[in-house]
C-alpha cells in the first residue's frame, strides 16, 4: 500500500517551523489544540453526512479531510501514524488470524 501517510506526516513535521500566513497546517499549529479538535468534529460530521448522501466519492473527499486532520492532531502531539498503524497491527494480531488467513483476505 502507498507510504502516503509516513511522507505527510515529515511534511507536518517541518511545518512546524513554517511561518503561519505561508501554510495551512502551521497556521493551523499557531491557533492551537482546540482549533485542531474543532476541525477534527467538523470533518467526522461531515464524513457522517456524506455517508448519510450516500455518494461515495463524498464519503472519500470527507474521510481524506478526516484522517488529515488527525494526522495534524498526532503531529501536533508529538505522535505519528507510525504509532496507529502499529496499534492496528497489534489489534489483528490478536483477531487469530494466522499470515495465510491475512494474504487471502
Ligand atoms: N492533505 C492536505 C489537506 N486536506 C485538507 N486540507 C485543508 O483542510 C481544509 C478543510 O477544511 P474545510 O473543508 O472546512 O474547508 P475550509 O473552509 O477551506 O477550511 P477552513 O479554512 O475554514 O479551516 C481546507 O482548507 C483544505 O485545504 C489540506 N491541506 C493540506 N494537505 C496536505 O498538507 C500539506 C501541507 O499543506 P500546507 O501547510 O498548506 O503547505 C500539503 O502538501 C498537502 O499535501
Amino acid at each position: 500500500m502507498s507510504d502516503i501517510l509516513e511522507r505527510l506526516s515529515v511534511i507536518l513535521e517541518e511545518r512546524k517551523a513554517a511561518d503561519p500566513e505561508s501554510s495551512y497546517v502551521a497556521k493551523l499549529y499557531a491557533k492551537g489544540l482546540d482549533a485542531i479538535l474543532k476541525k477534527i468534529g467538523e470533518e467526522a460530521t461531515e464524513t457522517v453526512m456524506a455517508a448519510k448522501d450516500g455518494v461515495p466519492e463524498k464519503i472519500v473527499y470527507e474521510v481524506a479531510d478526516l484522517w488529515f486532520h488527525t494526522l495534524v492532531l498526532l503531529a501536533q502531539q508529538g505522535l505519528g501514524p507510525e504509532q496507529v498503524l502499529a496499534e492496528l497491527d497489534r489489534r489483528f494480531g490478536l483477531s487469530g488470524l494466522d499470515e495465510k488467513t491475512r494474504r487471502v483476505q
